[in-house]
């Protein structure tokens, strides 16, 4: 980031809206964000509403990033993207598909508080039924203690698994799940989400040889180029994921994909369809699978539209101030 805008800049440069999803995913029903317009476009920075300003502060690097320096260079044009099933039940599993367009790679949430493994079954076993050649994917976000991990591994990897994020919380429990992956030969990888996003050190999870892959994601890590940086130094193959932004984060998102000199694995990116309204008439949608790199503006009818209430927006110009105290503390 070259340029650290003042507060009062932020302020005028932001618009808050909150937008209603199709499907709970995360417990949110209603994604709140706020979007920055700056001399290079349009930013977003939208941390979810519990995380304090240590860590929301990189969330607002991000956005300061894409609104006032741009992006750096793509070297693709278009991003081959997943589509994200949210933990439901086996009879709705179709319907949320249906709104991909993207269901060669199906990523999907298991490990849900309050739910069990035979729900996470019903759900792999649904989408394998109606998608026999896609290739599947789950994030358990750190859900399971180790000896629930390997027996939901054990049961689930006969769908035929390309990975598994973040089966267990922390680095050591892991590199401890990916070496008994291993020695039973499940076949199955292991990626690396919040322990990547959420460490202190982004990297300490490939020093501990704790994953075969990492997902990263714009915003958590500061933005586009320093998420590059991580990639590099970390020397794993890396899949770009959204943190369930608006069509703004999305193309944040897009932007870090196109910069990657490689890209083996389709990319977290079509949760745009998990919305039911967005801040763009033109939504950053996939289409056959792939995102297709454009210029992405919010359209100021759906900005009002979706406009928080007067509480909302004393909340996250507090929320702002807080972050950008952390970021001029941060560049001392
Ligand atoms: O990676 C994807 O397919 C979609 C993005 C996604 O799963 C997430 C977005 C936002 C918050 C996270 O809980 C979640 C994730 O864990 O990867
Ligand atoms: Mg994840």
């Amino acid at each position: 980031m070259n340029q650290m805008p003042d507060l009062d800049e932020l302020i005028n440069a932001s618009h808050v809206v909150s937008l209603p999803m199709t499907v709970q995913f995360r417990g949110v029903r209603h994604r709140e964000a706020m979007l920055l317009h700056g001399p290079a476009g349009w930013g977003e920075f939208s941390p979810f509403l519990e995380y304090g300003p240590a860590e929301a502060s990189a969330w607002l690097r991000s956005a300061i990033e894409a609104a006032w320096d741009g992006y750096p260079e793509p070297v693709r044009q278009s991003i081959p993207v997943n589509a994200t099933l949210p933990a439901v039940g086996p009879e709705r599993v179709e319907a949320v598909l249906a709104s991909y367009d993207a269901a060669h790679t199906i990523k999907v949430k298991v490990a849900e508080t309050g739910q069990d493994l035979a729900q996470d079954v019903a759900r792999v076993s649904e989408v394998r039924r109606l998608f026999p050649a896609a290739a599947i994917r789950i994030d358990a976000n750190a859900g399971w203690g180790h000896g629930e991990a390997m027996a939901a591994l054990e049961a689930l990897a006969g769908f035929g698994l390309q990975y598994a994020e973040q089966p267990v919380a922390g680095i050591d429990g892991l590199a401890r799940v990916r070496k008994e992956v291993a020695r039973r030969g499940l076949g199955v990888l292991i990626a690396a989400d919040e322990s990547v996003r959420k460490e202190s050190d982004p990297l300490a999870v490939a020093r501990a040889g704790a994953a075969d892959l990492i997902v990263i994601k714009a915003q958590p890590l500061g933005g586009v180029r320093r998420a590059l940086q991580v990639v590099r130094d970390a020397g794993l193959p890396a899949v770009v994921s959204s943190a369930l932004d608006t069509s703004i984060g999305l193309r944040q998102g897009a932007a870090l994909a196109a910069a990657l000199p490689e890209l083996p694995y389709a990319c977290g990116l079509a949760t745009g369809s998990l919305f039911s309204s967005d801040i763009t008439t033109d939504r950053f949608l996939a289409v056959n699978g792939e995102l297709h790199l454009r210029d992405i503006a919010a359209d100021p009818d759906l900005l009002a539209k979706h406009a928080v209430p007067a509480e909302r927006l004393t909340w996250w110009h507090q929320r702002l101030a807080d972050c950008h105290r952390e970021l001029l503390a941060a560049n001392r």
